[in-house]
């Protein structure tokens, strides 16, 4: 076995191309830190269980699908209770903070940080990094900007007891204001030695960020992330807590623009739903309604006039039908937008692109074409849910894949790991460090078999041509990483 360490990363190999991408651990800054017996040794609940303890050397693949002559390949250390912990009870004082956009499951996630703290390691003191309320000054606001605004409120079992019925955070979020040392110092000032960041790619780069200061101090703090995204962008894991949740919602709008659209002669549902880079809500909303004519994503460019474009496939489809139901994310066709309206180059807080209404523009277009160009006489309804799948508290199997990552991102932290966030590869919790989390964004591959589904599902012109697709698999962009994501998503949600 060979190993290399530098502050960032912690690569350890092995015999047949093994290769483990490990966590940071308390110990590698600081030697002699004690350790003490896991206090769920003596917990009754646990203490019958047979091996609950993971052993240290157990690890989880990135990739389940291998060829019989290929490396095994890239591995994270599985997730779970340690034998020893490098924290004791009383000396614990956590806090966690929700940042970035919405998404069903934080409560949850919220909620069980706190349970598994307090009824499995008997912590006492668990802090929310709260959102100031009733004040509009811009410092009292929730996420990491919640760090400098002095507000925090003790999270116990009792007052998050049912905060998973309930969307949204209870803690507040925010966009911005990442402010790496003065959120260190307000660490180091309240005394916080452990530090659940529940957020995106953005705040999971802003959690890096606060774990190397931290290391770079010197101090006993534990910094875990907990990956969140509506849109499904973070790489490695399986998918993002409440991802199922936002597609069954995201069945809804369908479903009513289904109906719109039968109800009338040449009636056409337009469907916008969130996704600013990724389409991966569209894909599987269209994929699970059957209702969808045709599903246009971030990936996948498309054009609207002449062979082979979106209007042309219209009219064939209301010929056909009499009615169809177009589904867009958000991010979909936004460079056509710009050509035909004032280009709009903004950021929001965080340096997110602020995105014109796709959905608006393209049902003005096709409003258009077919007054100006066609004898079909069509009835177009757009309807907007956006925001509607992510406001909605998180379905049973949300709930379940909440509380697994949150327990699983304690019992890291409790037993020394740092720097690290808690995620589902291949249907195992495991610890990836913050690095590769933040490498690269997720995306749909759109030459790989999922879209093709798609494709088959719904019969709509993909708009590449022979030369494109070529030219995307020269990108590489076809990746197995994705392949296994697919294939992993199709089974949990089959689950
Ligand atoms: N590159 C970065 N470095 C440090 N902090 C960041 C970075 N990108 C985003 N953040 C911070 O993370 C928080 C959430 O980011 P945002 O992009 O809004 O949402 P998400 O985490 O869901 O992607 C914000 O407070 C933002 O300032
Ligand atoms: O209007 P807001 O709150 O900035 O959120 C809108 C955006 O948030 C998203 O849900 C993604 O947010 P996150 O990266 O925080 O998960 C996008 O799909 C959408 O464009
Ligand atoms: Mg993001």
């Amino acid at each position: 076995m060979g190993s290399s360490v530098d502050s960032m990363r912690k690569v350890i190999t092995g015999p047949g191309g093994y290769v483990l991408e490990d966590v940071p651990h308390l110990t590698d800054y600081i030697p002699d830190l004690p350790a003490y017996p896991n206090p769920l040794q003596d917990n009754p609940a646990y203490s019958v269980v047979k091996q609950y303890f993971v052993d240290v050397d157990d690890t989880v693949p990135q990739k389940i699908v291998v060829h019989k002559d290929g490396p095994r390949g890239v591995h994270f250390r599985r997730a779970g209770p340690r034998q020893k912990v490098y924290f004791e009870s009383e000396e614990v004082m956590a806090a966690i903070v929700t940042c970035g956009g919405l998404c069903p499951g934080l409560n949850t996630v919220i909620r069980e940080i706190v349970c598994s703290l307090y009824q499995m390691y008997g912590v006492k003191k668990v802090l929310g990094i709260d959102m100031k309320e009733g004040n509009e000054n811009e410092e009292n606001m929730g996420g990491y900007r919640g760090f400098y605004a002095r507000n925090t409120i003790n999270l116990t079992p009792k007052n998050v007891n049912d905060i998973h019925k309930r969307g949204g955070t209870i803690l507040g979020t925010s966009r911005g204001g990442h402010d790496t040392k003065k959120i260190v110092d307000n660490i180091q000032d309240r005394g916080i030695n452990q530090v659940y960041i529940i957020g995106g790619d953005g705040t999971q780069r802003g959690a890096s960020l606060i774990y190397e200061e931290i290391r770079r101090r010197g101090l006993k703090v534990a910094v875990a992330g907990i990956p969140k995204t509506i849109d499904n962008d973070i790489p490695i894991i399986d998918k993002s807590f409440g991802f199922d949740t936002a597609v069954e919602e995201a069945q809804r709008a369908i479903n009513a623009a289904h109906v719109e659209s039968e109800s009338q002669e040449n009636g056409i549902g337009v469907v916008k739903l969130m996704g600013r880079y990724s389409g991966f809500i569209a894909m599987y909303a269209t994929l699970a309604s059957r209702d969808v004519d045709c599903c246009l994503i971030p990936e996948s460019p498309f054009y609207l006039e002449g062979p082979g474009g979106l209007f042309e496939f219209i009219e064939k489809r209301l010929k056909e039908n009499g009615h169809m139901v177009i589904v867009i994310a958000e991010g979909a066709g936004q460079e056509l937008v710009s050509e035909s309206m004032q280009s709009m180059d903004k950021k929001d807080a965080s340096g997110n692109k602020l995105l014109q209404d796709v959905g608006l523009w393209m049902s003005q277009e096709i409003k258009d074409f077919f007054a100006k160009h066609s004898t079909l006489k069509i009835n177009l309804k757009y309807i907007d849910p956006t925001y509607m799948v992510r406001a909605v508290p998180s379905n049973a199997s949300d709930n379940v894949y909440c509380t697994l990552l949150a327990q699983s991102c304690v019992h890291g932290v409790m037993a020394g790991y740092t720097g690290f966030t808690s995620g589902l590869v291949n249907g195992r919790q495991t610890y990836i460090p913050f690095y590769k989390i933040i490498e690269k964004q997720n995306k749909v591959v759109i030459t790989d078999r999922m879209w093709a589904r798609l494709l088959s599902s719904t019969n709509q012109p993909s708009f590449l041509t022979a030369k494109d697709v070529i030219e995307d698999k020269k990108d590489g962009s076809c990746s197995d990483d994705n392949m296994n994501k697919e294939i992993n998503c199709i089974y949990h949600n089959a689950l």
